[in-house]
């Protein structure tokens, strides 16, 4: 179908971004992975040796070059736990929210993952998913992802990182985590991956055909 629009968010490790890529593939749309935007910003702050707590570093930081969102280091957790401190600077989400507004309007539609998709990017979109896992879930799919990856942090500590990160995501002023009013709550805690994606696919349906 063209010109639909999709808007999948939820918590970090909840299986979005599975999801999203999923259903991209599925309807034929182009995909994107808002929370890389943020991990430029963070990564570029740490490169060049800025505070993520000050909202002046990280604005600047906004202006990016766009080879970094290739680079593997983005998607460690360090880069993730200071993605979410800078996110929560007004200037810093002012600097993407137009990059990501013209991507979910292209004239075909778009999928889009991240926070903030179904409440302040794209409130009229046509399917609005907010995907849930319990952090305890959350974790040990991070944890392995990291174990396969050869690092060790401990669950413990994986699943602590989860809840801060939570908390400053739900928590912030500006666009804070929440499901928009009209999303549909998929919880994938005992979904496998398949069966996840077969309910996100139903869920869009029943939206489409409301
Ligand atoms: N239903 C599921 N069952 C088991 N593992 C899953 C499921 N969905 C996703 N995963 C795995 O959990 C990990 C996190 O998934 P994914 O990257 O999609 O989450 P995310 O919400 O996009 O995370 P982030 O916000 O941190 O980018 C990946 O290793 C993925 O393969
Ligand atoms: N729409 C979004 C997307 C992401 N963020 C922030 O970026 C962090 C990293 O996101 P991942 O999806 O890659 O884990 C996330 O913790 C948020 O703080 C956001 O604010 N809005």
């Amino acid at each position: 179908m063209s010109g639909m629009i999709i808007a999948v968010d939820g918590p970090a490790a909840s299986g979005k971004g599975t999801i999203a890529r999923a259903l991209a593939r599925h309807y034929g749309l182009p995909h994107l992975d808002t929370g890389l935007l943020y991990r430029a910003v963070a990564a570029t702050v740490l490169r060049d040796g800025l505070d993520p707590a000050v909202e002046a570093d990280a604005a600047a930081a906004c202006a990016f070059n766009d080879g970094l969102l290739a680079d593997p280091w983005l998607r460690t957790d360090d880069v993730g736990k200071i993605a979410s401190v800078v996110s929560a600077h007004p200037q810093v989400r002012a600097a993407l929210l137009e990059r990501q507004k013209r991507f979910a309007g292209q004239p075909g539609g778009a999928v889009l993952d991240g926070r903030d998709i179904g409440t302040v990017i794209a409130p009229d979109a046509d399917a609005k998913l907010f995907v849930q896992a319990t952090p305890e879930v959350r974790a040990e799919r991070r944890h392995l992802e990291l174990q396969k990856a050869g690092l060790t942090a401990s669950l413990e500590k994986v699943l602590a990182d989860i809840r801060a990160r939570d908390e400053r995501d739900s928590q912030r002023a500006d666009a804070p985590m929440v499901a928009a009013a009209d999303a549909a709550l998929l919880d994938t805690s005992v979904l496998s991956i398949e069966a996840a994606v077969q309910k996100a696919i139903e869920l869009v349906e029943a939206r489409r055909n409301a």
